[in-house]
């Protein structure tokens, strides 16, 4: 993990604020082109139209003391009439422009974002709680930072518009006066901009907080979790933890709000006062006759726009701020880099022909945890079947991460045919692949989406996707769905079957989604090295037997890693690997190290007995422990 990746926004800009203006904007550009000048025209067009009102007003004032003709009058109320209709219209055409353009924008931003995350090859950065803390906020930003930063610019250029405007009248009516507005104008800005990085960085601050209310609100609306949260009765005690990650967030939003209540009421008397001095001086010097009274209701008008102007430009100064200080989220996954380190030049991974090896393979998940792996060495010949057995906690899911290449060896080497991994493509290797893991996936969708993940060519080829099913005996349960193996696998979304009154789907059991991740695996069984870590732990004693009599049967020549902790299912392996503190123990067949009479011969008598006898064997380890 690269440090930018961590390092907690507000405390080091990692970017200059022109560059992420200038990113800002290219987003909006490249979303929606056509909506973004028109809200750019129309935002500049509706910054003229309060300085319009006030200049008609006063030339209708002037003309009726004057005495005008009814004609010019007329022309004049037209006009005001005029703007009036358009600054009536203006809000609602400017906010749908706005919609569109945050919808466009978000698109575009999502896309990006989740290619970003897509691209990283390895597991690392999803374990990494700043990391992920970065990219929830980055998600958040995804959808409506550059429209703030556009809408803030245009606020900026709007306000400028109407400021210069007033600051014109006022200008002839009192330079001293408008100098005295303006400069009261000043704190306002910076206290905005200030507030404005406060609440940036609060918003990092309260990540974790935030983050840890969604995992227990997850908790207690989860499918997953309803059984345990029931029987265990812990609903109140997860209610109680999510409630006070929620007050503990909220309490640093409040001392922000409070922060800006303050010195926006501050600042807001400050105003008043300059307002209140000049309507004085107004009105004295109307009473001298050196104002008309359409000067006065002009001046009026003038010292208000000012300030208002002055108070728009300094919160949308501080929005676009606080806006571009969180795209920095958004930029920081998306220029994140890759995780591992890529090849520059792959070398080519042709089919499996020689072996695999594992090199002096150490091995730990960070330089904060223990050593998992210490000094592995372990050849995989091709077209062999190596079994890998040991006690939980002993490495065996570890290994087969770092054969995936999730993650690199802290130090050593693992080498197909020769080539070390990290200098082939992540990609291309992968292709090699086909994986069980330990904790697969159930996939809220149709059967046979969940079999065709394994390989999406195979989506819509439903001979593959039946034969893989066969192959691992759930053919004859999916096709007597109700909708065969187009039935949604979920209770949490109804079928979109067209014309259908919605549906919910059905749920499988455990070994059934076993054997569909079986099956998943399956359509990838011409790949050159086929893992399966504890393929068959949820399955009956009868299902296990045959699952692992279709393995051997279909395994050909290709090479294959079975994790077992049943080592009935792994006695009939070319070659049983024990991991035992981060080293190979022992390897050989099976006979072999029976007579070893070693860790392995030690585990399987065991488990032998406890299917012998009634009673459970002493001393048998949870990981070892038969069914
Ligand atoms: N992502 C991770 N981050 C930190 N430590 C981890 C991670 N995954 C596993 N470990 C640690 O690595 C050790 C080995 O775990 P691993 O899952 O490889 O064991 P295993 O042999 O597959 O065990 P089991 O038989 O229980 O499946 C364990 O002590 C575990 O706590």
């Amino acid at each position: 993990m690269s440090d930018t990746d961590v390092t907690p926004r507000g405390r080091r800009a990692t970017r200059g604020l022109g560059a992420r203006v200038a990113t800002a904007w290219s987003l909006a550009a490249g979303a929606a082109p056509g909506t973004l000048v028109s809200f750019v025209l129309l935002t500049l067009a509706t910054g003229a139209l309060p300085v319009a009102t006030a200049l008609l007003t006063k030339l209708v004032l002037d003309h009726l003391v004057a005495g005008a003709s009814l004609g010019t009058l007329t022309g004049l109320g037209f006009c005001l009439a005029a703007v009036g209709v358009v600054a009536g219209a203006a809000p609602q055409v400017s906010q749908y422009l706005r919609s569109e353009l945050d919808r466009r924008v978000g698109l575009l931003m999502q896309d990006r974002l989740f290619t970003a995350v897509d691209g990283f090859v390895g597991l690392e950065r999803f374990e990494n709680p700043r990391f992920l803390d970065r990219l929830r906020l980055a998600q958040q930003t995804a959808g409506s930072t550059p429209n703030e930063t556009v809408s803030g610019a245009l606020g900026i250029v709007r306000a400028g518009v109407t400021l210069t405007g007033f600051i014109g009248s006022l200008l002839l009516l009192s330079p001293v006066l408008t100098g005295l507005v303006l400069v009261a104008g000043v704190p306002v800005l910076l206290a905005e901009i200030a507030l404005s990085r406060r609440r940036a960085r609060m918003v990092w601050d309260i990540g974790p907080a935030e983050r840890r209310e969604l995992f227990y609100n997850d908790l207690l609306s989860s499918m997953e979790a309803a059984k345990e949260v029931r029987l265990f009765g812990i609903g109140g005690f997860l209610r109680g933890r999510m409630l006070a990650e929620r007050r503990t967030s909220d309490a640093a939003k409040r001392a922000v709000d409070r922060r800006e209540v303050r010195a926006q009421a501050g600042l807001g008397l400050l105003a008043a006062l300059v307002s209140g001095c000049g309507l004085l001086w107004a009105v004295r010097t109307a009473q001298s006759g050196a104002l008309s009274a359409g000067d006065v209701t002009m001046f009026v008008a003038a010292v208000a726009g000012v300030q208002s102007a002055l108070a728009t430009l300094a919160v949308e100064v501080a929005r676009t701020h606080q806006a571009l200080l969180m795209l920095d989220h958004y930029l920081e996954v998306t220029t994140a880099g890759p995780d591992l380190p890529l090849a520059s030049a792959p070398r080519p991974l042709p089919a499996l022909s020689g072996g695999i090896e594992l090199r002096d393979v150490w091995f730990r998940y960070s330089d904060a945890h223990p050593w998992i792996l210490r000094g592995v060495s372990l050849r995989i010949p091709h077209g062999t079947a190596l079994a890998l057995v040991g006690l939980n906690g002993a490495g065996k899911s570890t290994l087969v991460k770092l054969l995936c290449r999730f993650y690199d060896p802290t130090s050593g080497a693992i080498l197909w045919d020769g080539v070390d991994l990290r200098e082939a493509d992540v990609a291309a290797y992968r292709q090699r692949l086909g994986v069980v893991f330990q904790d697969y996936m159930h996939y809220d969708m149709t059967a046979a989406e969940n079999i065709a993940l394994g390989d999406l060519d195979a989506l819509h080829h439903d001979e593959r996707l039946r034969t893989a099913a066969e192959r691992a005996g759930i053919h004859e349960k999916l096709a007597s769905l109700p909708d065969g193996y187009r039935t949604l696998l979920s209770r949490i979304f109804f079928t979109q079957a067209e014309g259908d009154e919605a549906q919910s789907g059905v749920m499988l059991s455990g070994g059934q989604w076993q054997r569909l991740a079986l099956a998943r695996a399956f359509l990838r069984e011409q790949r050159d090295l086929m893992i399966l870590d504890e393929p068959s732990a949820g399955l009956d004693a009868a299902a296990e037997y045959e699952i692992h009599a279709a393995l051997r049967g279909h395994r050909g020549n290709r090479t294959s890693l079975l994790i077992s902790h049943r080592l009935s299912a792994v006695r009939d392996a070319d070659r049983i690997v024990v991991l035992k503190d981060g080293l190979v123990a022992e390897q050989g067949g099976h006979d072999a190290l029976m007579a070893l009479d070693g860790e392995y011969a030690r585990l399987f008598t065991l488990q032998a007995t406890g299917y012998l006898t009634d009673t459970a064997p002493v001393g048998v380890q949870p990981g070892a422990a038969a069914p």
